[in-house]
C-alpha cells in the first residue's frame, strides 16, 4: 500500500462466535468511512432460505441442488446493514435459535460456499474507500490478499457470558455447550473452516473492553495506510 494515500483499504475480521466482531467490524468501518460485511448474516441468510423452503437440512445434496436460488442481498452501511432474501428484510428472522442450530451445516456445503463467496468478494470489489468483511474464513479464503487481517479470540467462558447477554440472560452454560459446538463444527468442515490466516494479527479480546478491541483494530488499519 502506498504510504498515506487512502487508498481503498480491505480489512478481514475473523474469529469464532462471541469474541466481538460484528461490534468491532461496524465500529470501525464506521469510523473509518469504510463499508461493512457481515458474512455470517449471508450464511445465516441462506439457512433461512433452506428452512423456510422445507429443504432437507440434513441432505447436502439437497442443499447443493438449491444453494443459487435465493437471491441474498446485503447492505453494506456500517450504520444501517441490511440483509434480504428474494425482497425479504430477514435481519431479524435470521437470528432465531431455529437458524443459529442449523447454519454450520448448511455452510458446510461447498456449492453455498462458493455461491456466497462469489457474492462477498463483488461487494469487496464495489466498496470504493475500502471495507470491513468480518466472518470465518475472510483472511484465508475469501480475501485472501486483503490489507489487514485480523483474528479474534477471546474465552469460551467470556464469549457465553457475551451472547447470553445479548439473547436476554439465555443460561451462560447452555450457550457455552452451543458456542463450542458450533466452534468445532466450523472449524473442523473440510472447506474453508474457520482459521486463522497466517498473516493475520491476533487479538484475545477476553479482558478488553469492546472500546479497547476497536482502538486497537483502528490503529492496525491508520498504520497500514501510513506503510507501516
Ligand atoms: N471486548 C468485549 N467486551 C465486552 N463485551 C463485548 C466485547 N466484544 C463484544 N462484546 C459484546 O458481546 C456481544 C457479542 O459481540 P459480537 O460483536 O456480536 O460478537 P461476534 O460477532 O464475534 O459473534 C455483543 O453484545 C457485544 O456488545
Ligand atoms: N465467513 C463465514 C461467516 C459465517 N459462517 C457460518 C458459521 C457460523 O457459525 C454461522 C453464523 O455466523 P455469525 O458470524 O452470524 O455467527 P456469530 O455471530 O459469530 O455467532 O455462519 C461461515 O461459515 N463463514
Amino acid at each position: 500500500m502506498e504510504n498515506g494515500a487512502a487508498q481503498p483499504v480491505i480489512v478481514a475480521i475473523d474469529g469464532p462466535s462471541g469474541t466481538g466482531k460484528s461490534s468491532t467490524s461496524k465500529a470501525v468501518a464506521a469510523q473509518l468511512g469504510l463499508s461493512y460485511l457481515d458474512t455470517g448474516a449471508q450464511y445465516r441468510a441462506i439457512t433461512w432460505w433452506m428452512v423456510t423452503s422445507g429443504i432437507d437440512i440434513e441432505d447436502p445434496t439437497a442443499i447443493a441442488a438449491v444453494a443459487g436460488k435465493p437471491e441474498i442481498v446485503s447492505g453494506t452501511d456500517p450504520l444501517d446493514p441490511t440483509i434480504s432474501v428474494d425482497g425479504t428484510d430477514v435481519a431479524a428472522a435470521i437470528r432465531t435459535q431455529e437458524v443459529t442450530s442449523q447454519v454450520s451445516a448448511v455452510s458446510a456445503v461447498p456449492e453455498v460456499r462458493s455461491r456466497i463467496t462469489e457474492l462477498q468478494r463483488s461487494l469487496a470489489a464495489a466498496a470504493e474507500q475500502g471495507i470491513v468483511v468480518e466472518g470465518r474464513d475472510i483472511g484465508t479464503t475469501v480475501l485472501p490478499d486483503a490489507d489487514l487481517k485480523v483474528f479474534l479470540t477471546a474465552s469460551a467462558e467470556a464469549r457465553a457470558a457475551r451472547r447470553s447477554g445479548e439473547l436476554k440472560g439465555a443460561d451462560v452454560a447452555a450457550t457455552r455447550e452451543a458456542l463450542i459446538k458450533r466452534d468445532a463444527a466450523d472449524s473442523s468442515r473440510k472447506t474453508s473452516p474457520l482459521a486463522k490466516a497466517d498473516d493475520a494479527v491476533e487479538v484475545d479480546t477476553t479482558e478488553l473492553t469492546l472500546a479497547q478491541v476497536i482502538e486497537c483494530v483502528v490503529t492496525l488499519v491508520e498504520e497500514k495506510r501510513a506503510g507501516k
